[in-house]
Formats: C-alpha cells, sequence, structure tokens
C-alpha cells in the first residue's frame, strides 16, 4: 500500500486509519472524504522535530491551510503548537472561527484587497507576507490609519525552476507571486521598506513549487536567498532575522512516486544552509517551512459509489462514480496520478481497465484514466487514495452538486468534522 494507515481486513475490504472504508461509506453515504487525525498528528511532528533537531527551537512550522481548511483542522494544527498560513479573509475567518490565535499566522497572496488588508490587521494577524511594493503602500497606510507597527516578510522570487507541474511551478522569475532577485526589484523593495515608518521588515520568504521531491531545489533556492540577504547586509545594513523557505514536500499518489524521508531532507537543508550563512557571515535567521500536502495529503481517501459501468465496443470501459471533479478537480487541473481502487474487491485480481469519472455535465471529469480495478458493478465502493490535500479544499458546486462531509478518524474512532452540504445550502444566498 502507498501509505501505512491503508490495508486489507479479513472481508476483502479496504480500512483506513484502522476502520472498514465500505462500514464508513454505509454509516456516512458517498461521496465521502475521510482523514486520518493521527496522520496528521504524525506529519505535523515529524516536521516540528526535525525542525528542532536541526534548526534549533526558534524554528517554526506553519500548516498551509490552503491545503484543507476547516475549522477542525486549524483546532488540530493549533493544538499542535503550529502556526498557520493563510491566503484568504475566508481562511482568516474560519481560523479565526476555530478559536486560533492569529499571532502566528502569516498572510500570503499575490492580491490581497484593501478589505483583507484592514480585515487582517483588524483580527491583529502576526505577519504579512508581502507580495510586491503596491501592496506594501496599501499596508502601511492601513497600519498608520490603526495605528500600529505591522510586521512584514517579503516574498521572493529566487529565480528557481522545480520541474514539477507548470500551475504550482512558483519560485520563477516569471511569476505572478513574489517580487524578483535577479530583476534587482527586490532589493529596491527592501529599500523602499525600511523606509516605512509603519512596517517592520522580519525578513524573507520564498516558495519554490509544490510536489517536489528533491532537496537540491531547496538547496538552490536557499542559496539564492542567503546570497540576497548577505548582499543586501553589505548594501543596506540590513540585517536578516526571519527566513520562510516555503512549503512544497511531495506526497505518494502511486507508487510511482518515491518514498520521501522529511527528516533526512530537512537535515540536508539545514547543513547546507548553515555553511552558507557561515561562509557569508551572516547571522543564522529563524527558519520556517510551511507544508500543506505532505501534513494532510496522506491523511485523506475519498469513497464513491460506482453507478453506471459501462463499455464502449471497441473503445474503452467507464466506471462513473457519484462524485468527480466537484469534489476532485486535480486530475481535470493538472492531469494528477492518483490510486484508485474498488474498497469492497480489495484483494480482488486487478484485470480490467477503466477510466473512473464523475457525473458531471463535462467529459473533462475525470478522476483517473487507465485504472486497473477487479471487475466493477453498479454499487461497488470506490476509494481513491491521498486525497487530503486540495481536494475538499478545492471542491466545488458546479452543477449544483452538494460538497460531501469530511470525516475524521482518531484512535480508530470516527467523527463527523463538517456536515454535507445540503440542498437548502446551494439555495441559502439566492435571493
Ligand atoms: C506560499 C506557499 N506556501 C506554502 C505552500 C504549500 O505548498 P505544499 O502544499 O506543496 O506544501 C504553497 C502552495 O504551493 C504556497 O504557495
Ligand atoms: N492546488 C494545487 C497546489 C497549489 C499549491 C499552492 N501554491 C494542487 O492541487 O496540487
Amino acid at each position: 500500500m502507498i501509505c501505512d494507515n491503508i490495508r486489507i481486513n479479513e472481508d476483502g475490504n479496504l480500512t483506513f486509519a484502522g476502520l472498514d472504508t465500505i462500514d464508513l461509506a454505509k454509516k456516512y453515504g458517498t461521496p465521502l472524504y475521510l482523514m486520518d487525525e493521527d496522520k496528521i498528528r504524525e506529519n505535523c511532528n515529524i516536521y516540528k522535530d526535525a525542525l528542532k533537531k536541526y534548526f534549533g527551537d526558534s524554528a517554526r512550522v506553519l500548516y498551509a491551510s490552503k491545503a484543507a481548511a476547516f475549522k477542525r483542522l486549524y483546532e488540530i494544527i493549533d493544538d499542535e503548537d503550529m502556526g498557520i498560513d493563510v491566503v484568504s479573509s475566508g481562511e482568516i475567518y474560519t481560523a479565526i472561527k476555530a478559536g486560533v490565535s492569529l499571532q502566528n499566522a502569516y498572510f500570503h497572496g499575490n492580491n490581497k484587497t484593501d478589505f483583507d488588508i484592514k480585515y487582517a490587521i483588524e483580527n491583529k494577524i502576526g505577519y504579512f507576507v508581502v507580495d510586491n511594493i503596491e501592496e506594501l503602500d496599501a499596508i502601511e497606510k492601513e497600519s498608520s490609519r490603526q495605528c500600529i507597527i505591522q510586521k512584514i516578510l517579503l516574498r521572493l522570487t529566487p529565480g528557481i525552476d522545480v520541474h514539477t507541474y507548470e500551475a504550482v511551478n512558483t519560485g520563477k522569475v516569471d511569476s505572478k507571486f513574489g517580487t524578483a532577485i535577479e530583476t534587482g526589484q527586490a532589493e529596491k523593495m527592501v529599500e523602499y521598506t525600511l523606509g516605512l515608518k509603519n512596517i517592520e521588515l522580519c525578513g524573507f520568504h520564498s516558495h519554490i513549487g509544490s510536489q517536489v521531491f528533491n532537496s537540491d531545489n531547496y538547496l538552490n533556492g536557499s542559496e539564492k536567498m542567503l546570497d540576497f540577504i548577505a548582499d543586501i547586509k553589505s548594501k543596506l545594513g540590513y540585517e536578516t532575522k526571519v527566513l520562510n523557505i516555503g512549503g512544497g514536500y511531495g506526497v505518494r499518489y502511486t507508487q510511482d512516486d518515491p518514498i520521501i524521508d522529511i527528516d533526512a531532507n530537512i537535515k540536508k537543508v539545514s547543513e547546507f544552509i548553515k555553511k552558507k550563512v557561515k561562509t557569508l557571515s551572516i547571522n543564522m535567521p529563524q527558519i520556517i517551512m510551511e507544508p500543506g500536502r505532505s501534513i494532510v495529503g496522506d491523511s485523506g481517501m475519498t469513497l464513491y459509489t460506482v453507478g453506471t459501468v459501462k463499455t464502449i465496443t471497441g473503445y474503452k470501459s467507464y466506471v462513473s462514480v457519484d462524485g468527480g471533479m466537484t469534489d476532485n478537480p486535480r486530475y481535470a487541473l493538472y492531469q494528477s496520478p492518483y490510486t484508485v481502487m474498488i474498497a469492497n474487491k480489495a484483494r480482488e485480481k486487478e484485470d480490467f481497465k477503466y477510466s473512473v469519472v464523475g457525473r458531471c455535465c463535462e467529459s473533462g471529469d475525470i478522476i483517473q484514466e487507465d485504472v486497473m480495478m477487479p471487475k466493477a458493478k453498479r454499487g461497488d465502493i470506490v476509494a481513491v487514495l491521498t486525497t487530503g490535500a486540495y481536494n475538499y479544499s478545492m471542491a466545488s458546486n458546479y452543477n449544483r452538486i452538494t460538497r460531501p462531509p469530511v470525516v475524521m478518524i482518531k484512535d480508530k474512532k470516527d467523527y463527523l468534522a463538517v456536515r454535507r452540504e445540503s440542498f437548502e445550502d446551494l439555495v441559502r444566498n439566492d435571493i
């Protein structure tokens, strides 16, 4: 199995976090998102322990909540004593509703609106991660109006191409995110920031991309950032306190993805950073990382019920499930690979090839092409593995399909974290 929280029981059913998925499908209905709370906490602790071990007590892990955001998840992250990366007022609102203090919240995004800036400052956001010079002006104006000094990091693009899929390749010079080091604009932005009265520059941020397995990308990114930090010190006398090296480590969607050892990777990154800091004679900044996918990805699974099974003679066979791109748009967007199984036939021979598709009025509504599975029939339960990241958070109501519930599993006990949307929810805002 691609993750140790997935097994097959004596009935030949797939189990997740110790529970029979067929029982869960019966209890809650499908489509259904499952999330393994123990795995989320385990992933949090791998990061916390490694950062502490290799970068010392000051290092911090933030959870990039765009990967999956709902109240219970923010509570768990808060309970794990981690900070959060938020990208919208909606995420901020959800975190507040979960009782999370925003002191360790970092507000990202390439286009924070005036409303966002006002709302975040009113709610005492810890840090803005400022994307560009215009945004700096807007934050300075609002900080001055609210008579505060706002802490910020500047988001820089180190000019790294991590060769992941294009939609998540964010560290290149030509990117909608951040300000480029290579063009000289980053340096100008630092100089400008240092002249602002209501802003305290704490340091710098870069995020090279997502679903990254090779730490060399982080070394290259960190090298560019540290060279910049040294350059800024010598030119402007500014000593950087914080360096946030972003998130991005990958998860295993299929057997083809490597098993990643986060601890060993962070060790490698830390050795590189410490050596480089010494060579450049700069102070060691506080190191922050902000993983999303690798905290929640393998803690998730989606269950569906099979409806139509159709063979087009001479072409291929389709298995249609009761969800689709509305709860998982990642194949439609990026042709993302997934492991797909029939949960009630987990031990049976996989000798039929199917396209597993959703129920939306859209040919691109595909979960996965060319999946080898046992012979499927109406009523079977299909499990799509590793759906914890960027599934619930990217779900939509296309075709007025209601979003599935999220059921969490802790110590082999299931509980509802997000209710299934109702038809009434669909018309709630219709006038
Ligand atoms: C600024 C920033 N930080 C963190 C993340 C989290 O990345 P991942 O989910 O790949 O860990 C993202 C998304 O790629 C991001 O844009
Ligand atoms: N939504 C993307 C990841 C975006 C990363 C955010 N910067 C995915 O599903 O892979």
